[in-house]
């Protein structure tokens, strides 16, 4: 059947999408990355303070989701906390998607690889980045799953579940619909967008298990990190 997004759902993508654009990582954050130091120690330290940077980006995005700073304070928390690595393991797969300006891919992925996280993380993870980066997502799908993600009802500690899924479902509708109109020869597509979902969960486990091997290593988190991340 002819799929129409409605002038709501327009209206309702642009402001995600804006919001997406709006909150970039600082240049100079950025730049850092081109820095010549490569000793895991100096690494841990860029990706650090890339993640706390990140962190700030992420809320920032989040508050402009309509209708989030209308739920449950507490819901607002325990969605932002839940949800923070799945949209930062989006954004830094979509920053290798995009090919950074002067290969800083390359670097990127350098300095993760080597910064004290184990082989048994490393590779779950770039097959993830793969996996993001051959959808070839457009920016819209790229902003509307960050939203759909962030805004995930069964999250620890919601209360109120049905207020999340109630500002979920738009989202879902027009990115299945944006994901018919902008992939018309693939009928799988969205259900293949939603399906790396599933696998961000996973790494989300991982990610739990590379914070307790960092901090054996007694390497230290922002007061943020540690706030968002339950440790220390
Ligand atoms: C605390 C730190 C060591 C950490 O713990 N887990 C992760 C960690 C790792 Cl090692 C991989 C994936 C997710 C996390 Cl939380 C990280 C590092 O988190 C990062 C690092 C870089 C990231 C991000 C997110 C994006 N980028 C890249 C980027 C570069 C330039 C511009 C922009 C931009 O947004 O414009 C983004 C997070």
């Amino acid at each position: 059947e002819k799929v129409e997004i409605t002038k709501e759902q327009k209206a309702l993508t642009k402001v995600i999408v804006e919001a997406y654009n709006r909150h970039q990582i600082p240049q100079d954050v950025a730049k850092k990355l081109l820095q010549d130091q490569y000793s895991v120690e100096e690494n841990f330290l860029l990706l650090t303070e890339m993640a706390t940077s990140q962190v700030q980006v992420i809320v920032e995005f989040t508050k402009s989701i309509p209708g989030f700073l209308s739920l449950d304070h507490e819901d607002q928390i325990a969605l932002l906390k839940g949800s923070a690595v799945e949209a930062m393991f989006l954004r830094s797969a979509q920053v290798f998607s995009k090919k950074m300006p002067n290969g800083h891919n390359g670097i990127l992925e350098e300095r993760i690889r080597k910064s004290g996280i184990s082989e048994e993380f490393i590779t779950p993870m770039f097959n993830f980045y793969k996996s993001i980066i051959g959808l070839h997502m457009s920016l819209e799908e790229q902003a509307l799953l960050t939203a759909i993600t962030i805004l995930t009802p069964d999250r620890p500690y919601v209360k109120d579940h049905q207020a999340v899924e109630k500002l979920q479902e738009p989202m879902l509708d027009v990115l299945r619909k944006v994901c018919v109109l902008q992939h018309p020869q693939e009928p799988q597509y969205f259900a293949r967008l939603l399906g790396r979902l599933t696998e961000l969960r996973t790494l989300t486990h991982y990610h739990a298990e590379m914070l307790t091997s960092w901090r054996m290593n007694d390497h230290k988190f922002t007061p943020l990190l540690c706030e968002i991340w339950d440790v220390q």
